[in-house]
C-alpha cells in the first residue's frame, strides 16, 4: 500500500480537524484513536515507566538533576517592565575555566571561528578570588565541563554563535551535556575506512533545549568532515548527482516546526559556514512586516476567495546543483525531493478503480551522502500508523548509500503488551541516526526494542513530567456561556498583568488557547473578535499555512537572529544563498516590537491569543511573553497535555498552563481524573 493509501486508511479514524492536518502537511500528524474495547489506553498515547533497554548491548544515561542558573531572556524586561535577572548567588560560569588543551594540530593554521574552542593556543586560565585564602593547587569545586558546553570541545565558531543565541553565560541543559557527551566528537566521525554509525534516543522534557543537543554534534561533525576533506559519495562518477545533495537531514512532523530549526540551524552558522536548506518554505516574496492580525484577515479574505494564496506549499530546487549541508523537512516532502512529485500517485488504484493520470516529477535530491539523519518529535514520525514514510526514507538512504535494509510496507509493530517479547530484529542503518521525543510512548519504546535494542538512551531526570517553571492552574466552567468564561479569563491575565507591571511600556502576555476542534476554534476565535480580542485562529486547514513561512505564528514564536531584518551579506555568511524557491533566512519573520499591546485598548488591534489545535502543540519554541497555555478542551491524552502545555515555561521561563474543566455536575468526575493526572505531572 502506498503512503497516501496507508495514511487515508489510518485517517478514517481521526477526527476532522487532525484529516485535514495531515492533507495539508502530507505527513499525518496525530492519531488519537479511542480506547480499544478493553478500555486501556492504545500504546502510542501511554508513557513508559522505564527506559531500560532490555537488550545488554543497548545504553541508558539519565542526566543529574541541575538547577537552571538563567533563563535565555535574561537581561530583557518582563511584563512589569523590570529585567529579568540572573541567580545572583551563583557564580557566573567562565567559560576559560572549563577548557583543557588539546591537541588539534591540523587546526593550527585556520580562522579562529573554525579552531576548536581551548585549543593549545588557550591555555585555561583560573582565578579564583578566595585565592588569598584558600589552597587552590587542588581545583575548588569541579564544575562539570559539558556544563560549559566544553567536552569535547565545541569549534570557536559554534561557541561563539551559540554564546549569541543563548548569552554568554549559558550553561549546557542535562540533555545537552549528555548529548555533548557521548554524540559530539572532536574529530569527523565520517573519517575514511573508521566510519561508525551510532543511534542515539534524546528524552527529556519540553523546552529542555533537545534541539541544541543534536545540532551542535550535527553542525560539528558536518564542519570537521569538510575540514578533513573526507571525500563526498557524489564525487564518485558512478554515484547519481542531484540538485541537492545534504549531508544531513532533520525530519520534523509540520513544516511550521521545520522552518523554525533550520532557522535555528542557520542562527548557529553565523561564525561557521554551512548550508541549510528548508524543505518547507515557498517561493512567495517576502512577506515581511506583515503582521500575525494581517495574516489572520488574510484567511477570512481567502474564504471569501479575495485573497490569492499559492495552493501548495512547494520548494522548487530546479535543476541547478547547490551545496546544502543540512536539509530540514516533513517527511513527505523529503520523499517528494527524493523520489519525485507524485511519486505515490503511481500506485493508487486497483482492479476495480481506475489508475489516477498523475505526472511523476524527477527526483531533486540524492540521499548518498547523508551521515546523519535526525528524526524529531520521534513518537509522531515512528507512530504505529505513520512511521512508514519515515522508515521509507531511511530505507532508501540506505539503499542510496550502498547498504540496503529491510523495509516492509506493511508493517506490524509488535505489540507493546504482548507477554512474549519478540525477538529483536536489530536495523544498521550507514548512518547516524538520532531520535529525539519529550514523550516517549509504549509504541516508540517497543518500536526501539524491536529494531534498535542497542541504541543509547540519553533521557533527563525531567522526563515526563512538566517543566519545573511551568505553575498550573485548574479553572471551573461557570455553567453559562464556556466562551465568555474563556474571555473573562483572558482578560484576568491582562488585568494581573497591568496591576503587577512596574512601567507603563511592559508588554501584556500572550495566550496560547488549545482547542480540540476546528469548529471550536473558528468560534472562540469569532466570538473573541466580536468582544474586541484580535486573535490569531489557525487549524491545519487555514489558507495562511499553505504560503511557505511561518508569518502566521508572528508575534508568537520566539524571534531568532537569523529572523530579524540582517543585510544580505550577513545572510549569506550563515546559510546558502537563496535558491529559486526558498526564502531568504532574513525574510522569515517580523519584528516583534509591532506585535506587542502595552494597554488593553491595543488588544483589539493586535492580536495576544492564538486559538489552535494540536497543530502547534509540537516542538514549537513560542516566545517568552507566551506566558499563559489555555487548555478549554478535556486533553485527548496525557501525552497530548504534556506537549500542548510545554509550549511555555521553556527554557527556565515562567509560565502557566490553565486547565478547564466542570467543578461539579455531569463531567466533573472526568475533570478530576484530569486534576489528577495533571498533578502527577508537577516537576
Ligand atoms: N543551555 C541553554 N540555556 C538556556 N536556554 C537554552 C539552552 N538550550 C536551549 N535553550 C533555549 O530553550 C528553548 C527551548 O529549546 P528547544 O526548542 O530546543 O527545546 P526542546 O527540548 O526541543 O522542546 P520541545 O520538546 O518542546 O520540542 C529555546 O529557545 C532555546 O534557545
Amino acid at each position: 500500500m502506498s503512503l497516501l493509501s496507508s495514511s487515508r486508511v489510518a485517517a478514517r479514524s481521526l477526527p476532522q480537524e487532525l484529516l485535514v492536518a495531515c492533507l495539508h502537511t502530507s505527513v499525518p500528524l496525530f492519531a488519537y484513536r479511542s480506547a480499544g474495547s478493553s478500555g486501556a489506553a492504545p500504546s502510542h498515547s501511554r508513557l513508559v515507566k522505564d527506559l531500560k533497554p532490555s537488550d545488554p548491548s543497548g545504553k541508558l544515561k539519565v542526566a543529574p538533576k541541575f538547577e537552571r542558573d538563567h533563563a535565555p531572556h535574561y537581561g530583557k524586561r518582563d511584563t512589569r517592565g523590570e529585567e529579568y535577572q540572573s541567580n545572583k548567588h551563583k557564580r557566573p560560569v567562565r567559560r576559560e575555566e572549563f577548557r583543557k588543551p588539546i591537541k588539534v594540530s591540523e587546526t593550527k593554521d585556520l580562522p579562529q571561528a573554525l579552531k576548536l574552542s581551548g585549543g593549545p593556543s588557550r591555555k585555561p586560565k583560573f582565578v579564583n578570588p578566595l585565592s588569598e585564602d584558600f589552597d587552590i593547587s587542588k581545583p575548588a569545586v569541579p564544575t562539570p565541563r559539558e556544563r560549559a558546553f566544553a567536552s569535547p570541545p565545541l569549534l570557536e565558531g559554534l561557541l561563539e554563535s551559540l554564546h549569541d543565541v543563548l548569552g554568554p553565560d549559558a550553561e549546557a541543559t542535562p540533555i545537552q551535556a549528555l548529548a555533548l557527551e557521548h554524540i559530539l566528537s572532536a574529530e569527523p566521525r565520517t573519517a575514511g575506512e573508521r566510519a561508525q554509525y551510532h543511534q542515539w534516543l534524546l528524552a527529556s522534557e519540553t523546552g529542555s533545549g533537545k534541539s541544541i543537543a543534536y545540532l551542535l554534534p550535527v553542525l560539528q561533525d558536518l564542519k570537521l568532515a569538510e575540514m578533513h576533506n573526507i571525500p563526498r559519495r557524489i564525487d564518485d562518477p558512478s554515484v547519481q548527482r542531484r540538485a541537492i545533495n545534504p549531508r544531513a537531514l532533520v525530519l520534523a512532523p509540520t513544516h511550521e516546526l521545520s522552518r523554525q530549526l533550520s532557522g535555528f540551524a542557520k542562527e548557529l552558522l553565523h561564525n561557521v559556514k554551512l548550508r541549510v536548506l528548508c524543505a518547507s518554505q515557498a517561493n512567495t516574496p517576502s512577506r515581511k512586516r506583515v503582521s500575525a492580525s494581517k495574516m489572520a484577515e488574510a484567511v477570512v479574505d481567502a474564504a471569501d476567495g479575495e485573497v490569492e494564496l499559492s495552493s501548495e506549499i512547494i520548494m522548487r530546487p530546479e535543476a541547478q546543483p547547490r551545496p546544502v549541508d543540512l536539509l530540514v523537512g516533513t517527511p513527505s516532502k523529503v520523499l517528494e525531493l527524493a523520489r519525485g512529485r507524485g511519486w505515490d500517485y503511481e500506485q493508487e488504484g486497483g482492479d476495480s478503480k481506475p489508475r489516477r493520470k498523475i505526472t511523476v516529477g524527477e527526483p531533486q535530491m540524492s540521499l548518498a551522502d547523508i551521515e546523519w539523519v535526525v528524526v524529531d518529535e520521534a513518537d509522531i514520525l515512528l507512530d504505529p500508523d505513520f512511521q512508514e514514510a519515515t522508515r521509507m526514507i531511511l530505507a532508501d538512504i540506505s539503499a542510496a548509500r550502498g547498504h540496503p535494509v529491510p523495509f516492509e510496507p506493511e508493517f506490524k509493530l509488535p505489540s507493546a503488551d504482548a507477554k512474549r517479547k519478540p525477538t529483536p530484529t536489530p536495523i544498521h542503518y550507514p548512518f547516524n541516526l538520532v531520535l529525539t521525543s519529550a514523550t516517549i510512548p509504549s509504541a516508540l519504546a517497543a518500536y526501539i526494542a524491536q529494531f534498535h535494542p542497542s541504541l543509547t538512551r540519553l533521557a533527563s531526570p525531567q522526563l515526563h513530567k512538566l517543566p519545573p517553571t511551568l505553575k498550573t492552574e485548574h479553572f471551573a466552567w461557570t455553567g453559562g456561556n464556556r466562551d465568555a468564561d474563556i474571555e473573562h479569563r483572558l482578560r484576568r491575565v491582562w488585568y494581573e498583568d497591568l496591576q503587577n507591571r512596574t512601567s507603563a511600556d511592559a508588554p501584556l502576555s500572550k495566550v496560547l488557547v488549545f482547542c480540540n476542534k476546528t469548529a471550536r476554534v473558528e468560534n472562540l476565535g469569532a466570538y473573541l473578535k466580536e468582544k474586541g480580542i484580535a486573535n490569531v485562529a489557525l487549524t491545519s486547514a487555514s489558507n495562511v499555512r499553505k504560503l511557505g513561512s511561518n508569518h502566521h505564528l508572528d508575534g508568537f514564536l520566539r524571534v531568532r537572529r537569523a529572523d530579524e531584518d540582517v543585510p544580505a551579506t550577513d545572510v549569506d555568511s550563515t546559510s546558502a544563498s537563496p535558491a529559486p524557491g526558498e526564502e531568504n533566512a532574513s525574510s522569515a519573520t517580523v519584528a516583534p516590537a509591532a506585535t506587542a499591546a502595552t494597554s488593553m485598548e491595543q488588544l483589539k488591534d493586535i492580536p495576544h491569543v492564538m486559538i489552535t489545535t494540536s497543530l502547534l502543540s509540537r516542538g514549537l519554541d513560542f516566545a517568552p511573553d507566551v506566558k499563559h497555555v489555555f487548555i478549554v478542551d478535556e486533553p485527548r491524552n496525557m501525552i497530548d497535555f504534556l506537549h500542548r502545555a510545554g509550549r511555555s515555561g521553556r527554557a527556565g521561563e515562567a509560565g502557566k498552563v490553565v486547565v478547564f474543566g466542570k467543578s461539579k455536575g455531569r463531567g466533573s468526575e472526568k475533570t478530576r481524573v484530569v486534576k489528577r493526572k495533571v498533578g502527577a505531572l508537577k516537576a
